[in-house]
């Protein structure tokens, strides 16, 4: 598993309004959509192409354009959701399929509750959109089912990580195609789970319900 850290200036301001607990539901969704699209320009650097050839007003050239099998974007619900949109902006003819997903909030535990998406993943290249990786255990769950479903190079793309989490990843996905981009590494989990200094809990903060 590989990670990367995007570090630069516009995401760290962002990103710093996003922690802000003065930040209403409205901000926060169009903060978190401008903070993927940039995280995205990075996460999408190896998202495959073919040469195509373009004319112009002027002459004839090569271009670029995503290949086919188009890339899938998951979403993990709810928190998730609040990403698509951010992602397919920069990934047009992408698919999008989904993946409603749930921490106990007691045994930290992650449960699926909700799949949608092709039964075979062979060959494709698939981004997971979910803002929190914070124990690690709603990712690798997720990742392990895209990879069983065949798919052969899966980057997730998540605003906030956890030490803790990112180490569960590097464990469980040791020798995977897996690459994490995220705008920061935070300092630690509380005893609840959540990140530290983090951002609370961002489906809630998104979607302004508790739950
Ligand atoms: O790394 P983990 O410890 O597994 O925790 C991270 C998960 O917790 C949050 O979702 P939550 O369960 O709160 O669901 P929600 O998106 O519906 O709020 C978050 O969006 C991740 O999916
Ligand atoms: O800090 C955290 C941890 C898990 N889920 C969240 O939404 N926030
Ligand atoms: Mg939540």
């Amino acid at each position: 598993m590989r990670l990367h850290v995007v570090d630069h200036p516009l995401v760290a301001h962002k990103l710093s309004t996003l922690r802000d607990e003065r930040t209403d539901s409205p901000t926060f969704r169009r903060l978190t959509d401008e903070l993927v699209t940039l995280l995205a320009y990075e996460a999408t650097r190896d998202v495959r192409t073919d040469t195509v050839e373009v004319t112009t007003p002027v002459a004839v050239t090569q271009g670029t354009r995503l290949s086919y099998p188009r890339p899938l974007v998951v979403p993990i619900l709810r928190a998730g959701l609040g990403m698509l949109d951010g992602m397919t902006r920069l990934l047009p003819t992408a698919e999008v399929g989904f993946l409603g997903m749930v921490r106990n909030e007691e045994t930290l535990e992650a449960s699926t509750y909700a799949t949608r998406m092709p039964d075979d993943l062979s060959g494709r290249q698939i981004y997971v959109l979910d803002p929190m990786l914070a124990t690690g255990g709603t990712l690798v769950a997720a990742i392990r089912m895209l990879l069983d479903r065949g798919a052969t190079d899966v980057t997730a793309v998540v605003l906030l990580a956890a030490p803790e989490g990112v180490a569960v990843m590097e464990r469980e996905l040791a020798g995977r195609p897996v690459t994490v981009v995220t705008a920061a590494v935070d300092q630690r989990l509380n005893e609840h789970g959540y990140i530290v200094p983090g951002l609370g809990d961002a489906g809630d903060r998104l979607y302004g319900t508790a739950g």
